[in-house]
């Protein structure tokens, strides 16, 4: 029996799971992630959210996606367990963890969680790259914060419904000669000033999801470098609001990166049958 607590963060939903004394190993965690994220045959759930013991920090969050691969961070994710780590004890409001992309700091606001990314590279972003896709092309942005992240301005590439969004992640994700790890996909359209609509197919769900915080804070970089939107920008996902302040150094070449938003308990769950 294996005991998991469900959360989500905008609809972006973990099961998270405690691996202290390394119980489970990463094969282990891997087909765990595949089985119990399957919605039909079992819990359901985006991924799984692992915390171990750190060496460099207070713990650290692994996360493994529904279909058994390793991401390198989370923003959703890592205010869950930012959440988490407070409600049981292991952390205070203020905190420091591990990811595979680094140190990030988790704070607890109430309700939210905000989380600082640290800082993102931006010295070899380009704004307007080009891609084949079927009879014309794409122009996207590429930029990693903490995972790897396209960002294609939804009215004009005009892409319109959610089933063309997965298409055109699932093809971009799956071409390899041009992002080797793969890649989230993220689709925006301005709102207002200060305001932005993101929608997200996500590597390792191989679908979109109802959010986003990582791909809120690449798209809110797109969104302040193209049209100017001042920190912070609220960023509205189908499954609720994040919001991303943006610090940019003089040249533009690194942007530190704080995100806030809900994180929510749903369930405890004990699995059955594995
Ligand atoms: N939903 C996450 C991103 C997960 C990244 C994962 N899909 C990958 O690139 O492996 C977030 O809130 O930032």
């Amino acid at each position: 029996m294996i005991e998991f607590t469900k959360m989500n963060g905008n609809g972006n939903n973990f099961l998270v799971l405690e691996n202290f004394k390394r119980a489970y190993t990463n094969e282990e965690l891997r087909n765990l992630a595949i089985q119990a994220c399957n919605t039909k045959f079992s819990i359901g759930a985006d991924g799984i959210l692992v915390i171990e013991e750190s060496e460099i920090a207070e713990f650290k969050m692994r996360l493994f996606n529904s279909n058994g691969t390793e991401g390198e961070m989370c923003g959703n994710g890592a205010r869950c367990i930012a959440k988490y780590a407070f409600y049981s004890g292991m952390a205070s409001e203020k905190m420091r963890f591990e990811t595979l992309a680094g140190i990030v700091e988790g704070q607890i606001l109430g309700n939210e969680v905000m989380i600082s990314m640290g800082r993102v590279d931006l010295s070899s972003l380009t704004l307007e790259n080009t891609i084949a896709y079927g009879d014309g092309i794409i122009q996207y942005t590429y930029l990693v914060v903490g995972v790897p992240h396209v960002v294609i301005i939804s009215e004009k590439n005009c892409v319109e419904s959610l089933e063309e969004m997965k298409r055109i992640g699932r093809y971009l994700d799956g071409n390899h000669e041009v992002f080797p790890e793969g890649t989230n996909v993220n689709f925006v359209q301005t709102l207002y000033d200060n305001m932005i609509q993101n929608t997200t197919y996500e590597r390792g769900v191989e679908d979109i999801t109802e959010s986003c915080g990582t791909g809120s804070c690449a798209s809110a970089v797109v969104a302040s470098m193209l049209w100017g939107m001042k920190s912070p920008v609220l960023v509205k996902n189908l499954g609720g609001d994040n919001k991303v302040w943006m610090k940019f150094d003089s040249d533009q070449k690194y942007c530190d990166i704080q995100l806030a938003g809900a994180a929510n308990f749903s369930a405890q769950i004990k699995m059955l049958d594995i």
